[in-house]
């Protein structure tokens, strides 16, 4: 197998994203991090373009032993010696020098012609030498440079001396096909092109970073250059990690290895994420939140069954916690059933079918279902008898200068029958609770009352407690939804179910007691 070697651009490139700017301090952190993730160049910055970076560039070169730390350099004199001034105590020192060789950058940007660019790459090349023990050179938009004027560039670069030569897509135009071909064109017409590294810089403009960093590895390069979660100017750079990923998954498709420890990729992303405050999507490949998580119940039953159904690849591979199978709208009773059993709950087909229809509903309303939301929905019920009356709907009518009217439907189980009832109170909830005093023709004295949020934001989960009294009998009744009203209405049924069922059990066990003698 042929090795690839990662270089990561993330403190130079991932920091020319706009609003991104890294303290010398975060820069150590997120090399030392590199460092661990086995990247092989770490490009720490730009040496001439600030004082900040200078002195960035000098603390990390100074601290990482294993990478070659490289700065960037322009192909002018005063760039390189910069670099050199800022790396000369590194322990691997390295630059890289970029002049733009397109027709439309020599013409409009740098005013040069295509002699006057050679010359000057040349000139670089040989200056950079006299210092550093690793120098590349980059064909800033090479993949729009015409292909013959490429060649000539790149065997001026080569003779010159330079290590590895980087042909970067800068403004992320090409097609897989295109960029792998520039490097098949190189391979055959360049003289001595195997005293180079090739290697690939791809951006992700139309979103085909990754798959041309994967094409230019298929035509035979030896280093691909990118960022963590893909982070750097206008739609970034290629992500790395992606990059690593996808080499190791189709192993046997690429053949290449990389000696990359990519347990650290998570750890990794998370620190880049922190420190430049560019937050990764919920659903970017290998890193994102989602990345490892299912929703669906078709998809969470599979995994249930074997992971491979649905993962290419596991979450602890790059350093991920785990698989998470997420409740919510989608989900199914495999999925449920696991997730109670993890949380130590066990429950027959017909009470877990039960709890499923409750479930359902408040996956309607409610965006994520969390550990406290099942907690509250299977407590809700938990060791209660059969019901007497279930709740089915509730719609309230309220204004500040009417009274309060709720308008309820209870299912009475005992015939099987809707009872529906309207009635007034001083406030939305003693309205409710009239209402049930009506539909089920019981006249209950609540003695008290409190509602207590379960979950946060804005859809979280309120439980509200009541406690009725009748005949000296005190009884606590619990309901739970993302509406408070609601839950005080399943509250108050479950209340006076619980009642019900003592009294008539009351009743029952003072039937059976021998009557005394008269
Ligand atoms: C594709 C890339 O990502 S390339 C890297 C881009 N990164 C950065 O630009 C970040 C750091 N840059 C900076 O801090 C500043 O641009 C500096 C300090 C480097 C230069 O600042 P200034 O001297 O004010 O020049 P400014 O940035 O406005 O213009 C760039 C100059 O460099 C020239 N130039 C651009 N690329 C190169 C090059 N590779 N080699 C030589 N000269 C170059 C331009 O033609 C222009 O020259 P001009 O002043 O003669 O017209
Ligand atoms: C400096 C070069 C390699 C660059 O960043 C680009 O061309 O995108």
């Amino acid at each position: 197998m042929r090795r690839v070697q990662f270089f990561d651009t993330t403190l130079r490139d991932g920091e020319q994203s706009p609003g991104v700017n890294l303290s010398a301090e975060e820069k150590v952190a997120i090399a030392l991090q590199l460092e661990k993730l086995g990247v092989h160049v770490i490009e720490a910055g730009f040496a001439a373009s600030s004082q900040g970076d200078f002195h960035s560039v000098k603390k990390v070169g100074e601290t990482v032993r294993q990478p070659v730390v490289v700065s960037l350099a322009r192909a002018v004199e005063k760039d390189i010696d910069a670099a050199w001034e800022a790396l000369k105590g590194a322990e691997s020192p390295g630059i890289h020098i970029f002049l733009a060789t397109s027709p439309i950058h020599r013409k409009y940007k740098l005013n040069l012609t295509k002699d006057q660019v050679m010359e000057r790459a040349e000139f670089a090349v040989r200056h950079a030498k006299k210092y550093f023990p690793h120098v590349e050179f980059s064909t800033e938009d090479g993949g729009r440079t015409e292909k013959d004027f490429l060649c000539q560039v790149a065997a001026r670069v080569i003779q010159a001396g330079a290590d590895v030569l980087n042909i970067p897509d800068t403004v992320g135009f090409l097609t897989p096909q295109e960029y792998g071909d520039i490097f098949r064109h190189l391979k055959e017409e360049v003289p001595r092109i195997e005293k180079v590294k090739l290697s690939a810089h791809c951006h992700d403009d139309l979103g085909m970073a990754t798959a041309n960093s994967l094409a230019a590895i298929e035509a035979g390069v030896e280093q691909v250059e990118g960022t963590i979660n893909g982070i750097g100017e206008r739609a970034g750079n290629a992500a790395l990690e992606e990059i690593a990923m996808a080499l190791a998954t189709r192993e046997s498709h690429y053949q290449v290895e990389t000696g990359l420890n990519l347990k650290e990729i998570a750890k990794t992303s998370r620190m880049v994420s922190k420190m430049t405050g560019m937050f990764v999507p919920g659903n970017k490949a290998v890193v994102g939140a989602n990345a490892f998580a299912h929703e669906s119940g078709i998809h969470q039953d599979g995994m249930l069954k074997n992971a491979a159904t649905y993962e290419i690849m596991r979450p602890e591979t790059v350093g991920q916690t785990d698989t998470r199978l997420v409740l919510g709208k989608h989900s199914g009773r495999h999925a449920f059933r696991d997730k109670l059993a993890a949380m130590g709950y066990t429950f027959d087909d017909q009470q877990l079918n039960q709890l499923f229809v409750r479930f359902k509903e408040l996956t309607d309303r409610k965006k994520t279902i969390e550990d406290d939301d099942l907690v509250s929905l299977v407590e809700e019920r938990l060791g209660d008898e059969d019901e007497i009356f279930g709740f089915d709907a509730i719609q309230l009518s309220y204004g500040n200068h009417s009274m309060p009217t709720a308008s309820l439907r209870l299912m009475d189980h005992r015939d099987n029958r809707m009872v529906e009832e309207a009635a007034c109170g001083s406030g939305s909830v003693d309205a409710i609770f009239h209402a049930i005093d009506r539909a089920t023709g019981e006249t209950m004295e609540l003695v008290d009352y409190k509602i207590v949020s379960v979950t946060h934001g804005k859809d979280a989960l309120g439980e509200v407690y009541v406690k009725l009294k009748r005949n000296g009998m005190e009884v606590q009744g619990r309901g739970v939804s993302t509406d408070v009203l609601e839950a005080s209405a399943r509250a108050y049924v479950h209340a006076v179910n619980r009642i019900l069922h003592r009294e008539g059990a009351q009743r029952t066990k003072s039937s059976a007691e021998p009557v005394p003698a008269p």
